[in-house]
């Protein structure tokens, strides 16, 4: 493993944070008006979709507020604007004046306000444009649907050929289609419009004139299909399919002989109608080929993987490994529980809701009964501007000082929260909720009063320190072994425990183990605007890969001489994975409410094709050919339902908010004094003062827990708990052998409203609560 390199400069980092938001908002901006994926379907809003992300919330705030102390806002003399800035000037005379901003910041303030308007769509408008606009594609003329093959040929006549009527037509009720063409004059373009409306192209209703568009140049061409932005584009000319292949998902190169496949994404055929892509099934759906080619070529292997743990196989495998012995699930979650220490506890089949939890002996309300570690979690990509936390470990680091003005410099762009997350009143403020919270609302529309940018920065570079923020230490951040400046650590211990089981192949930076950078930054690119938990995914595919190639390397140092049990190294260093309950994600999630049930399957189609776009992505940044089942599509598809069915929201408290509460519980002479300082920043960061890290998490053990409407434990964290662990903790006196449950959803809600809830994950619920309510009902 790479070493770590030592922490970065806090400007650096911010500027490299803001150039990557900034290309992402503009990237963002520019796809929302393209009609090409179903956008945004990030984790949380998925979750509302399916009812998703265990509803065992681990609300910060729902989890301190009732059994611990209140939760509160420290206390805040009122104040004015101009007497509240005042006083953090005054007592900020120590700031050092060289401290500035970049001409990189301005830049990048400058993308930020041009693009960054409140108008993502909800989830329910993407659906409805999604299903009733199809998918855009554009096509050449000259050789596809024409006869003939040259400008030239065009000025003596124009005959469409009738054999791609049928299929051109079939096209146009399901895609917006365009054609295009290069022509040398004007008379060439009115006769091939008068061709093709004596075709009877224009007649069926599927296309119109301004959709025939002509250039001059064979550039021009290019420049229709980068702005128009299809799905997909057809074409003869091989240079600029290959030019377009970087731009365009998809294209159909048209050739009469088999040209060699320029890349990936660039199909060929003879003809547009020989051409299975040209069926409308799979220009309007999902476009599956290389990755369901891994689900045909691979099935055994594949549904090796989907089958339950354990096999003869495998055990004979782990006494040729010798260093493991007993590998069936049973032995499995009693390794797990071992390493967890939390011998209170097993995990067994149960004949009607599966593997569940077990007490093996009896725990007092509020004990402890588990904390699980994360096997792979991610933060919100839209947190990581409101928390600054180790990417392995997800504990706070820097320092109060750099917490803070961080999320005051971020505020200050309108790039951090500003309203409170539970507000539901968002889409009327014109503030768009994003990942449960609200996303975006400009730096002036809160209440919040900011404070100078000098003030911010000499906070965030610690050349300014608050009172009492000893109290709090933080690790110093180190930055990713791997260079990519996008992930920190607490410690050389995560550092070196996340680039071994995942990182080193996602990540972005030079010292990357990826096979394509650039491909890498592109599956990020389309998960952060689609559906964050294509990240986790991701993580969990490298931390198969990864394992296997270290159960290889273990293999071939004790068993030199034999070949290697590839398909038996695979499973083993899946079974973490395997573990999980797991439906495929396009055939469990729920249809959301706007979406008309006739439309159910065109929408699990886009999900599906949603998925297919970020495997090929992913495949081509990672691709390793001896793990190649793992990048089959019912693979990709079953760990994201898996994610959906098990996860976990994952939330670590703030030093932050601790520092604010501290100040507040001082006595009074010294609160005084410290607030002098600190009010002017409390009242800057306003109630975003306490926003703890948010992500989403798979725990193995906590995900085994079944759930029940009368639960005898529950998610929650304790003061002592500051990182990304699951704590289960009992709700009542629990007796040995009872099955340890909690609830997936709000269990005070009315038993209609239950059970509808709980139908998004698949069953219905039979414990005594909702017996005894089903027959009142
Ligand atoms: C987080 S997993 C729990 C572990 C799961 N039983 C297993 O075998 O891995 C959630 C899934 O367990 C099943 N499940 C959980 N609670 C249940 C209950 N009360 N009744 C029936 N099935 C339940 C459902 O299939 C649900 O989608």
């Amino acid at each position: 493993m790479a070493e770590s390199s030592s922490s970065p400069s806090p400007t650096e980092e911010i500027v490299r944070l803001i150039k990557r938001l900034s290309a992402y908002v503009a990237f963002k901006m520019s796809s929302l008006f393209s009609t090409s994926t179903i956008r945004k379907l990030d984790s949380r809003s998925i979750g509302a979709i399916a009812g998703l992300a265990i509803a065992v919330i681990f609300t910060w705030r729902a989890i301190r507020t009732p059994r611990e102390r209140q939760r509160r806002q420290p206390k805040r003399r009122i104040q004015s604007a101009e007497s509240s800035s005042a006083a953090a000037q005054s007592s900020l005379t120590s700031i050092p004046p060289e401290v500035s901003f970049s001409h990189e910041d301005t830049a990048a303030q400058d993308v930020v306000d041009q693009f960054f308007q409140p108008v993502k769509p909800t989830l329910g408008q993407i659906v409805r444009q999604k299903l009733s606009e199809g998918r855009k594609v554009t096509c050449r003329l000259l050789g596809v649907i024409l006869e003939e093959s040259s400008p030239e040929e065009l000025q003596k006549q124009v005959t469409v050929r009738s054999s791609v009527l049928e299929v051109l037509l079939e096209i146009t009720k399901y895609c917006d289609l365009y054609l295009m063409e290069r022509v040398l004059d004007d008379e060439s373009e009115a006769k091939v419009l008068q061709a093709l409306e004596s075709a009877g192209i224009f007649t069926s209703g599927g296309l119109v004139k301004d959709k025939v568009l002509f250039c001059s140049t064979e550039i021009g061409r290019t420049s229709f299909v980068r702005q128009l932005e299809p799905d997909w584009h057809i074409d003869t000319n091989p240079e600029i399919s290959t030019q377009l292949a970087r731009f365009i998902k998809y294209q159909l190169h048209v050739s009469a002989v088999k040209p060699e496949r320029t890349a990936p994404n660039v199909f060929t055929s003879q003809s547009i109608e020989q051409s299975k892509a040209s069926s409308p099934e799979k220009l309007t759906g999902a476009r599956m080929d290389s990755v369901s080619e891994i689900n045909d070529n691979l099935s055994v292997e594949v549904s090796a993987l989907l089958a339950p743990l354990p096999s003869l196989q495998l055990q004979a495998l782990s006494l040729s490994l010798s260093c493991r012995r007993n590998i069936d699930s049973r032995e499995y979650f009693k390794q797990l529980i071992t390493s967890r220490s939390c011998n209170g506890i097993e995990v067994k089949q149960n004949l009607s809701n599966g593997k569940g939890v077990y007490a093996n002996s009896e725990f007092q309300e509020d004990e402890l009964i588990l904390k699980d570690q994360i096997l792979v979690g991610i933060q919100h990509s839209s947190n990581k501007v409101d928390c600054l936390v180790c990417s392995f470990c997800f504990l706070f680091i820097g320092s109060v000082e750099k917490q803070i003005g961080r999320k005051l410099y971020f505020k200050n762009m309108g790039l951090s929260g500003c309203c409170d997350g539970d507000s539901s009143e968002s889409e009327e403020d014109g503030c768009v909720k994003y990942n449960g919270k609200q996303e975006q609302c400009g730096a002036s529309s809160s209440n919040h009063k900011s404070l100078p940018q000098e003030v911010v920065s000499s906070l965030m570079n610690g050349e300014m320190a608050l009172p009492y923020t000893d109290k709090f230490p933080l690790p110093s951040p180190l930055s990713c072994p791997g260079r990519c400046q996008e992930a920190f650590y607490c410690s050389e211990s995560c550092a070196q425990k996340d680039w071994e089981t995942s990182h080193s192949l996602l990540c972005t930076g030079e010292r990357s183990e990826s096979i394509s950078r650039e491909a890498l930054g592109e599956f990020i690119q389309h998960a952060n605007d689609t559906n964050d938990i294509f990240l986790l995914a991701a993580k969990a595919i490298a931390f198969t890969i990864l394992k296997y190639r270290k159960l290889k390397a273990e293999y071939l140092n004790k068993q030199a001489k034999q070949s290697v049990p590839k398909q038996l190294l695979l499973l083993e260093a899946w079974k973490p994975v395997s573990i999980g309950y797991k439906r495929r994600w396009w055939d469990c999630i729920a249809l959301p409410d706007d979406v008309d049930p006739s439309d159910e399957g065109a929408f699990r189609m886009q999900i599906k094709d949603l998925a297919c776009t970020s495997l090929e992505l992913l495949k081509a940044a990672i691709f390793d050919k001896e793990c190649e089942a793992l990048f089959s599509l019912d693979i990709y598809g079953n760990i994201i339902g898996m994610f959906e069915l098990n996860n976990l929201d994952l939330v670590v408290a703030s030093p932050v908010e601790d520092y604010f509460l501290y100040i507040d519980d001082l006595p009074d002479a010294e609160k005084e004094e410290a607030e002098e300082i600190t009010r002017p920043f409390l009242d800057a960061l306003g109630d975003e003062y306490s926003d703890c890290c948010q992500g989403t998490a798979f725990f193995p053990l906590q995900s085994c827990m079944n759930h029940s409407c009368c639960p005898n434990a529950k998610a929650f964290k304790r003061e002592e708990d500051r990182d990304g662990q699951a704590v289960i903790i009992a709700l009542r006196q629990i007796s040995k052998n009872e099955e340890v449950t909690i609830s997936y959803i709000d269990e005070e809600l009315p038993y209609i409203e239950r059970q509808a809830l709980l139908a998004d994950y698949g069953f219905s619920c039979k414990c005594p609560k909702c017996l005894q309510d089903a027959s009142v009902v």
